[in-house]
């Protein structure tokens, strides 16, 4: 069965990315491929739509979608726990439907992400760093800030507690943000993609987990599979581990 899809945000960046992926799969039809100001129509007849858009922009993208017993695959950033709260209300009205979200569709950004959390609970100390392109519109990213949720729940769980800093002075903004009590950086460079560096240490010794994503193909297996596993999943999914099989 060819399963017809819409892409909205698909002259951006990631969008076209992922017009260009769904035209070269056999299984999926483009049906619309949908920028700020488009009529919706097109996508009307769809049974998945991708989101790749502007934190402002993806709700009410969101909520026209559901209202038509579209499946979202979602992955413009923003999804605050609340806005979560809300993506599950919107679908309280829709049981039949699905939505997935995920910071990051590279399955070495999910490995990444793993891997810092199965590292947390041994380390005194840790920070994130993560380095994009400068037209990124959020900092932190939303890896980063998914990445400091997972470490700082799995460092609690392990009864740890805040990382050491005697800083009580300086430049503001020197130690970076704290996202759920952990130090994230953000790097804005030209010639940059997608990276994140989870720096772990204790006593004589430190960690790197590094992650590059040099090219957005990176994120086109995630986000196809992603798109084939939706009509099969009602609810709400955040995140790629579980279509990739990793929970
Ligand atoms: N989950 C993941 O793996 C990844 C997530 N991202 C996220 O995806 C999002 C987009 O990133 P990127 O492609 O770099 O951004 P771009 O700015 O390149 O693309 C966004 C596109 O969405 C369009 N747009 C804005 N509002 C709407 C709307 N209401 N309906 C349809 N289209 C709209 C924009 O049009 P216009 O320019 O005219 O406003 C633009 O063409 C970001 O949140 C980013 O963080 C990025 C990479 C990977
Ligand atoms: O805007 C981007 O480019 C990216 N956004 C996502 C994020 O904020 O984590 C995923 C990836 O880092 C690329």
């Amino acid at each position: 069965m060819t399963l017809k899809v819409a892409v909205f945000g698909a002259r951006g960046r990631m969008g076209a990315e992922v017009c260009r992926a769904v035209e070269g799969a056999s299984d999926l039809e483009l049906v619309a491929a949908l920028d700020a100001g488009d009529d919706r129509t097109a996508a009307e007849t769809a049974d998945v739509a991708v989101d790749f858009t502007h934190p402002d922009a993806v709700m009410d993208n969101l909520a026209w979608c559901l209202g038509r017993d579209i499946g979202v695959v979602v992955g413009t950033t923003g999804f605050t726990p609340e806005r979560l709260d809300r993506v599950n209300e919107l679908l309280g009205h829709h049981p039949g439907t699905g939505v997935l979200v995920a910071a990051n569709f590279s399955v070495g950004a999910v490995l990444m992400m793993h891997f810092a959390e199965q590292a947390a609970a041994f380390y005194e100390s840790v920070e994130i760093i993560e380095l994009h392109h400068p037209g990124k519109a959020d900092a932190p990213s939303g890896t980063a800030a998914a990445t400091a949720a997972r470490v700082a729940a799995a460092r609690t769980a392990a009864g740890l507690e805040a990382p050491p800093d005697a800083t009580s002075s300086g430049l503001e903004g020197a130690r970076g943000a704290r996202a759920d009590g952990i130090a994230v950086h953000s790097v804005r460079l030209r010639g940059l993609v997608a990276h994140q560096e989870v720096l772990l240490g204790s006593e004589g010794e430190t960690l790197t987990i590094r992650h590059d994503s040099l090219d957005r193909v990176s994120f086109m297996p995630g986000v196809l599979a992603a798109v084939r596993a939706l009509p099969g999943r009602p609810g709400l999914t955040v995140g790629i581990e579980s279509v990739l099989g990793l929970t």
